[in-house]
């Protein structure tokens, strides 16, 4: 209850943040200025003076942009918490830290160490904490306060007690209309969440979670927390981010940026590989054989199968002289190349040159023996311009692309029959299909082994030069920096990588995008679950170090080659090295809908987590049965209009209609037809709203769906505030 008192209290204490929060926004802005000023005095002088002096301009220059995007991205909610300690200390916390021009500290970075006790204080264990206040802004406005006490008695004597305000900021944020896009979580982090952001960098960390217990939102705040506090490291080395799909990376491609971070490579496994377009789809038999880690040994013998020894001896005529390419001095050179340990197609060069040279000795002795050096020099290139010669060297040793040798792999039985030879006859046939076929998603993980073994093809483009800088070159960058003041908005790590020549002068994120051998220095994935072992190997090439973040529910796996139990796929990769944390409290789906996804999951007998819902809603949950096929989409697609202009007359919202993967077309049609002005639906496949959620979502025909199990599992979890269940068949166990 409030009375006068308290509200004018309130009043006066959102005056007092107010206050605060515009002085943090006038730091931010002088900030931003200053930024601007410098990058326009760099661009004043123009592409003028000496290369070296251009070079460090643009070095600037870069840095400057790079900064000025940082602190643009942190404007929505700059600041989003308060901590009085009971030393008396206050301090603000907020996405980034700010200090006056005095470098006294005005805003506390959510990731330093300070910071912490925003997220892990609670009133067992308050680490000095004796209230916590959650700042809700809109804008640059304070439009709310919520005081979280953890020790009242200190809190009165400290005089603080006036003007308390308590709504539930986390409430309020899981009550929020969903935009299409993910928000981040920073002012509203959990404790059992903030374990596992601010975890080691080393090692590999699985986390594993329920639908909806914030395990995306966690990798992406471990994310930018790794990368405040290793900074130096991972600047260089950058973090890549493994997600799902496209559409999935476009939901939380705003997420890092907003959280002070704008280094990071997002991608699918699919943007990893360059030669692949993914257009087929395979049986999940198939799939599940390619993602298996046997699949290695498959990709490299049929790279071996491409340094071939003639059936017998073969003469060649030069110039009027037979020299003999024998099958001895074939096996005896690849043997040699091979050695070197360089890729199939790096190591053809050493190949072939020491085929020429053997072939150069036979015309050698041919001649008289007087013949010196540069007559040797002439005679080589005789044979190596003689085409018969070129064309024997090419069939012993032929250059292929990882497109190439997988087509001709999969399509020639005779190949197969070699290549996969340790697997039986059925899963042979299995996997041959015509050379023309599209490449599906598990072949992505065999083109990139294949492009590991095969290496660049002759003429294409050279790979990124190294990006790391020399001592000599880190040095150099001190001393500019010392010279031109950097502001403490540049490291000499970054500015010398960016010195270094216009290929390097590209962000991290570019130049690792470039080079498909770049090794980062963490790597994030998403819906982990789905990652076949032979996935898994492309994943750990790029991070030798092994230190991965890797979130997943094995309970929503619908990838035959996924994992169903973490430590059976995880200690093949990480032996020791690999710790699991669990989260167990949804924030996305109401209780009543947790208790429908959990009754499905458990009949159906899916590994499922412990899940509680954070939030209770009346009348989550709406089941409709129908006559017949021909009405579950035009009831359906009722459903969704009505919901869907029901929140366009409110907040707004969103509402998707989920449906069997042969029902996409027909489902699309529907809602086209009832649509309502101003409010969208949405028609999805359950496997397309996977990491995806909806304010309410209409799951069509659930019996179909739960031809795999996983995928109804992801469907019935993604509604924020309803789930409607439309169906003509009978409701699969669990659901009924
Ligand atoms: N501490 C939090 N405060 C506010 N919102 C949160 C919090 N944790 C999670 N959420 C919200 O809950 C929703 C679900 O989070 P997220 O998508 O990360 O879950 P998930 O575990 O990856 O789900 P799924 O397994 O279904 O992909 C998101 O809207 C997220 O912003």
């Amino acid at each position: 209850m409030h009375d006068d008192r308290t509200l004018a209290a309130e009043r006066r204490g959102l005056e007092a943040e107010q206050h605060v929060v515009d002085a943090l926004y006038a730091r931010l802005d002088d900030v931003r200025d200053e930024a601007g000023r410098r990058l326009a005095g760099i661009r004043r002088e123009g592409p003028s003076g000496s290369p070296q002096n251009r070079s460090e301009r643009d070095a600037f220059a870069t840095l400057y942009e790079d900064r000025i995007m940082q602190l643009d991205a942190v404007e929505d909610r700059l600041c989003f918490g308060r901590l009085d300690m009971s030393d008396g200390e206050r301090f603000y916390v907020g996405r980034i830290g700010l200090s006056d021009a005095d470098h006294a500290p005005l805003l506390t970075d959510w990731r330093a160490p300070a910071a912490q006790a925003f997220y892990a204080a609670t009133a067992a264990n308050p680490g000095g904490v004796i209230n916590r206040r959650h700042l809700t802004t809109r804008g640059r406005t304070v439009v709310a306060v919520e005081d979280d006490v953890l020790d009242v008695e200190r809190l009165h004597e400290a005089g603080l007690d006036e003007g308390l305000a308590g709504e539930g900021a986390l409430l309020a944020a899981l009550g929020a209309r969903r935009t299409g896009r993910m928000g981040d979580i920073v002012a509203t982090i959990q404790t059992e969440q903030d374990e596992v952001i601010r975890a080691p960098l080393t090692g590999a960390l699985v986390v594993q979670g329920g639908p909806g217990t914030g395990k995306t939102a966690v990798a992406l705040h471990r994310a930018a927390f790794l990368m405040y506090h290793h900074r130096e490291q991972l600047e260089r080395r950058g973090v890549l981010m493994i997600g799902p799909s496209r559409q999935f990376l476009r939901y939380i491609d705003h997420v890092l940026p907003s959280l002070g971070e704008t280094g990071a490579v997002s991608t699918t496994l699919a943007g990893l590989v360059r030669e692949a377009t993914i257009t087929g789809v395979e049986s999940d038999e198939v799939a599940a054989l390619k993602g298996r880690t046997e699949m290695a040994t498959v990709v490299k013998n049929a790279v071996r199968e491409r340094q071939r020894v003639p059936q017998a001896d073969q003469e060649v005529r030069i110039d009027g002289r037979t020299v003999v390419i024998r099958r001895s001095d074939v096996k005896e050179a690849q043997s040699r190349a091979r050695r070197e340990g360089r890729p199939h197609n790096d190591a053809r060069a050493a190949f072939a040159k020491d085929m020429i040279s053997r072939l150069t000795n036979q015309l050698m002795e041919q001649l008289e023996s007087h013949l010196d050096a540069d007559d040797r020099i002439e005679l080589e290139r005789d044979v190596r311009d003689s085409k018969p010669i070129r064309v024997m060297l090419n069939l012993c040793w032929l250059p292929v692309s990882p497109a190439q040798l997988l087509r001709d792999l999969f399509s020639k039985p005779h190949l197969l029959d070699y290549a996969a030879r340790s697997f039986d006859q059925a899963e042979r046939d299995l996997l041959l299909r015509p050379a023309s076929a599209p490449f599906t998603e598990a072949d992505i993980p065999l083109l990139d082994e294949a492009a590991e073994l095969l290496g660049d093809m002759p003429g294409d483009a050279p790979r990124a030069a190294s990006s790391e800088a020399s001592e000599e070159e880190l040095d150099y960058a001190r001393s500019v920096l010392d010279t031109f003041g950097g502001d403490g908005m540049v490291s000499a790590e970054s500015l010398a990588a960016r010195m270094k020549g216009s290929e390097t002068r590209m962000s991290v994120a570019e130049r690792a995008m470039r080079d498909r051998t770049w090794t980062y220095g963490h790597v994030v994935v998403d819906e982990a679950q789905e990652l076949s072992p032979m996935a898994w190997r492309m994943l750990l090439r790029r991070c030798p170090t092994r230190s991965f973040t890797i979130v997943g529910d094995v309970a929503q796996v619908a990838s035959a080659a996924g994992t169903r139990w973490w430590p059976e796929t995880m200690d093949p990769l990480f032996g020791d090295s690999w710790q699991m944390r669990e989260l167990t409290i949804s924030y996305r789906i109401p209780a009543a809908v947790a208790e429908v996804a959990q009754a499905f999951a458990t009949a159906a007998r899916l590994p499922v987590s412990e899940l509680r819902a954070a939030r209770e809603l009346d009348d989550a949950v709406a089941t409709t049965a129908v006559d017949g096929v021909d009405a579950l989409m035009s009831t359906a697609a009722r459903v969704a209009a009505q919901h869907a202009s029901e929140m366009a007359d409110g907040e707004g919202g969103l509402v998707a209609v989920i449906v069997p993967d042969t029902m996409a077309a027909s489902a699309r049609a529907a809602v086209a037809a009832s649509a309502v002005d101003g409010a969208d639906v949405e028609v999805h496949t359950a496997r397309e709203t996977k990491g995806l959620e909806f304010d309410v979502a209409v799951v069509v025909e659930p019996a179909a769906i739960a031809a795999r199990p996983g995928d109804l599992y992801v469907a019935l979890t993604r509604p924020t505030r309803r789930l409607e269940i439309v169906h003509a068949e009978a409701l699969p166990a669990g659901l009924a």
